[in-house]
């Protein structure tokens, strides 16, 4: 279906409509890699009440006077060692899996991409997709394990950003999808594809899982059994296939911040565990990723490589994310057309 412009009397405003939109978003990301642009990051990131659940009085002087002052350096070095020619690799890989689904879904549905924190922010790409006429937009938050502090911040976003419009889309969420067969069948796919291009047999396979507080777990999120469930459902998975025989299955968690109890094992102790109870060779996924980024491709791929061949290590790999992968980009159209069921 393609939008027409109308017939309207003369003095009537410009009006567009009957399209339909989807909007993949993911967290957000720097402008650039280096502080300045790291810290106008951060800030709004680490504002967010849903991520840092303590109430602003307390947190914004900590935020403001300690943590903007320090943690900015130090991430823009993180960020630079893993930023590309296209930018940061999160932005950049959220931007080709929206282009990549664009192409699979066809004509009838107006694709776009946003970012939680940074840019293009999801009030920008709202705008333009209501812009552009659509009536009806599906929001895919690219988050496969439900967590108040990314999912939920999405569908607050959006209802801000709903309360300024006088002609309100209809709207649909991607629900979380940790134990669907399609998101599942797409790592196990693609894992097994990436560990037969590896140089070595891993002994170890290890899940690691983005972080979160300890107490949020025992407040009632959802994201730790989540990500377990994730873990299971994978492992059986795996284990089927010949090329997985004799592997042992870990999982872990891993981007600890501040000095609050999170969820364990923590992935950098595993990893030295690991090398000190004589596990040589090992590979990591990080299955809660949907795209590759700072978290994955440096505080895994450089900090853990060097946490775990200190220790006696052997062989390290980090396997990629499911990305623009085939495997991948089909499950995205399995998720996006289930929820666009009727819309099209
Ligand atoms: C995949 C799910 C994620 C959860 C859950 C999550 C929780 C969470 N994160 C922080 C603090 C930071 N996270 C940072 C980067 C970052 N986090 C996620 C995903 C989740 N975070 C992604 C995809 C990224 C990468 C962004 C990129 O640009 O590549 C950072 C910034 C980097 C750094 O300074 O280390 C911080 C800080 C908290 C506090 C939190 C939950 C309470
Ligand atoms: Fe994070
Ligand atoms: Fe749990």
């Amino acid at each position: 279906m393609t939008w027409q412009r109308q017939r309207l009397p003369d003095d009537h405003p410009p009006v567009q409509s009957g399209r339909t939109g989807l909007l993949l978003v993911n967290l957000g990301t720097p402008d650039a890699p280096d502080a300045r642009s790291v810290k106008r990051y951060l800030a709004q990131f680490l504002s967010d009440r849903r991520v840092i659940e303590i109430p602003p009085i307390a947190w914004q002087p900590i935020l403001r006077g300690i943590i903007l002052n320090t943690r900015p350096a130090k991430s823009a070095r993180a960020y630079s060692k893993v930023w590309t020619e296209n930018g940061s690799p999160l932005a950049d890989i959220t931007r080709r899996q929206a282009e990549a689904l664009a192409e699979r879904l066809g004509d009838d549905v107006q694709v776009d991409y946003a970012m939680r924190y940074g840019n293009p922010s999801i009030e920008v790409r709202l705008d333009a997709l209501r812009e552009h006429g659509c009536e009806r937009i599906v929001i895919a938050p690219l988050y496969p394990q439900y967590c108040a502090a990314t999912s939920a911040t999405v569908f607050d976003e959006v209802a801000r950003i709903m309360a300024t419009y006088r002609w309100q889309p209809a709207l649909r969420f991607v629900p979380p999808y940790h134990d669907d067969p399609a998101y599942i069948g797409a790592l196990a796919d693609d894992l097994t594809r990436q560990l037969c291009a590896l140089s070595f047999r891993p002994e170890v396979m290890l899940f690691s899982f983005h972080g979160m507080p300890q107490r949020t777990l025992d407040l009632g999120d959802p994201y730790h059994c989540h990500c377990r469930k994730t873990a299971r459902l994978l492992e059986e998975a795996l284990a089927q296939r010949e090329p997985w025989e004799g592997t042992r299955f870990a999982t872990s968690f891993q981007s600890r911040f501040g000095r609050a109890k999170w969820l364990e094992p923590a992935t950098d102790e595993t990893l030295l565990a690991e090398a000190h109870k004589g596990t040589g060779k090992i590979a990591l996924a990080a299955p809660g990723f949907a795209a590759d980024c700072v978290e994955t491709l440096e505080e895994l791929a450089i900090e853990g490589r060097d946490t775990f061949i200190k220790a006696g290590g052997t062989d390290f790999a980090v396997l990629d994310c499911l990305n623009t992968s085939d495997a991948g980009m089909a499950m995205l159209e399995t998720v996006a057309r289930r929820e666009l069921s009727g819309w099209l």
